[in-house]
C-alpha cells in the first residue's frame, strides 16, 4: 500500500511508554493526555493525524467528526466497541487492534475468576482481614469434573479450555464460525446454546460486543440453566444482561458471577457489585506488564508500518467486518 503521513499523535490512556518510544524513533510526534473528558478530545483531536487507545477512550462519532486530519485509530488491545468504526469508514480513517497481545493475560483472569468462585477466595480474604476465621461459610466446590461451557471460541476461549481442562473440567462451547472440527482438536465439544444452557456448571463469554451478543445470556437463558450455575464475564460488561443476572443471583438460580468487565466502567449497578455472591474487577483483564508490553509494542510497529508503506496488519476496514471477528483484520501487504 502507499504511505501514509503520520506526523503527530495523540495517546488518550496508559499505554505502555514503548508505544511512545517506537512512534519516536520513528520521527512521529506524540502527546500524552489521560483522562480527557468527550469536550476536550474533541476540542483536542483536530490537531492530530492519529490517535491511540485502549477501552476508556469513546472515539464516537462526534470525535470522528470533529477531527479533520485523523487518519489512523489505533488500539492498543483487542475489542474496538468504544470505537465507531462505521463513523471513521466514512471518513476514510483507519482503525485498527492488537488482538493477540493481550490474549494470554485475559484468558488467565478468566481462570482466576472461576477458581475464586469455587472457592470464595475473595470473601474469605475479605473475612480474615475483618478479624474472622469462618471455615463453614466457604465451603467450595471441586472444579475436578465439572462443566463449563465457553461461549465463543476465538483467541480466548481457546486459552482457557486448555487451562481449565487441566483441572480436570470438562469443556464444551458454542461458537457460530469456528467449526467444531476444529474445536475438538482443542478438547471442546460444541453444541447449540439451547443444548449448552442447561449442561453447565459454569459459563465464561469470550465473544466480542456487537448486537448479536448484547444480553446473550438474559433472563430467558438464565431460566434454561442449571440451578446455581456461575458465570463469567471477562468479556464486555452487556453481553451478560446485568439486570437479568442480578435476579439470578438474587432468585439462585445463578450461584455466583467473576465479572471483570461492565456495562458502564466504574459500574454505576452497585447492587450488582456489591452482591456477596459477585466478585469482581475493574476491567483488568489486559492488565499484566506483559499484555501491555506488547500491546503497547504491536500498535506501535503497525502504525509505523502503515508510515513505511509496509502493511497494514490489524486493520479494521468497515464495520461489515467486525460482524464477524475471525474476519475483522486484514493483512496486505
Ligand atoms: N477483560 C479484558 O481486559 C479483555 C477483554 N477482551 C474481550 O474479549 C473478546 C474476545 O477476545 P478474543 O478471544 O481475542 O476474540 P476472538 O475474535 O479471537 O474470539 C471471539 C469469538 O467469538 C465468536 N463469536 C462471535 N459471535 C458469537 C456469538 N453470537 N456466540 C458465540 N460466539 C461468537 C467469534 O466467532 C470468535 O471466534 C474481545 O472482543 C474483547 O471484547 C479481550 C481482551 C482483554
Ligand atoms: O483488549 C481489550 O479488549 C480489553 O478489554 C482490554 O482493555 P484495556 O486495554 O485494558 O482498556
Amino acid at each position: 500500500m502507499a504511505p501514509i503521513s503520520i506526523k503527530r499523535i495523540l495517546i488518550s490512556e496508559s499505554v505502555d511508554p514503548c508505544c511512545k518510544k517506537i512512534l519516536q524513533e520513528n520521527g512521529i510526534q506524540v502527546t500524552e493526555k489521560q483522562n480527557m473528558s468527550k469536550d476536550d478530545l474533541i476540542a483536542e483531536i483536530k490537531d492530530y493525524d492519529g490517535l491511540v487507545v485502549r477501552s476508556a477512550t469513546k472515539v464516537t462519532a462526534d470525535v470522528i467528526n470533529a477531527a479533520g486530519n485523523l487518519k489512523i485509530i489505533g488500539r492498543a488491545g483487542t475489542g474496538v466497541d468504544n470505537v465507531d468504526v462505521d463513523a471513521a469508514t466514512i471518513k476514510g480513517i483507519i482503525v485498527m487492534n492488537t488482538p493477540s497481545g493481550n490474549t494470554i493475560s485475559a484468558a488467565e483472569l478468566t481462570c482466576t475468576l472461576l477458581m475464586s468462585l469455587s472457592r470464595h477466595v475473595p470473601q474469605a480474604a475479605m473475612s480474615m482481614k475483618a478479624g474472622n476465621w469462618d471455615r463453614k461459610k466457604f465451603m467450595g466446590a471441586e472444579m475436578y469434573g465439572k462443566i463449563l461451557g465457553i461461549v465463543g471460541l476465538g483467541r480466548i476461549g481457546k486459552e482457557v479450555a486448555s487451562r481449565m481442562q487441566s483441572f480436570g473440567m470438562k469443556t464444551i462451547g458454542y461458537d457460530p464460525i469456528t467449526p467444531p472440527e476444529v474445536t475438538a482438536t482443542w478438547g471442546v465439544e460444541q453444541m447449540s446454546l439451547e443444548q449448552l444452557w442447561p449442561k453447565c456448571d459454569y459459563i465464561t463469554v469470550h465473544t466480542p460486543l456487537m448486537p448479536s451478543t448484547a444480553g446473550l445470556l438474559n433472563d430467558t437463558s438464565f431460566a434454561k440453566c442449571k440451578k446455581g450455575v456461575k458465570v463469567v464475564n471477562c468479556a464486555r460488561g452487556g453481553i451478560i444482561d446485568e439486570d437479568a443476572l442480578l435476579r439470578a443471583l438474587e432468585s439462585r438460580q445463578c450461584g455466583g458471577a467473576g465479572l471483570d468487565v461492565f456495562v458502564e466502567e466504574p459500574p454505576k449497578n452497585r447492587a450488582l457489585v456489591n452482591h456477596p455472591n459477585v466478585i469482581s474487577c475493574p476491567h483488568l483483564g489486559a492488565s499484566t506488564k506483559e499484555a501491555q508490553a506488547r500491546c503497547g509494542q504491536d500498535i506501535a510497529l503497525q502504525i509505523v508500518d502503515m508510515v513505511m508503506g509496509k502493511s497494514l496488519v490489524g486493520a479494521v476496514s468497515s464495520s461489515l467486518l467486525l460482524q464477524s471477528s475471525k474476519f475483522r483484520f486484514t493483512h496486505e501487504v
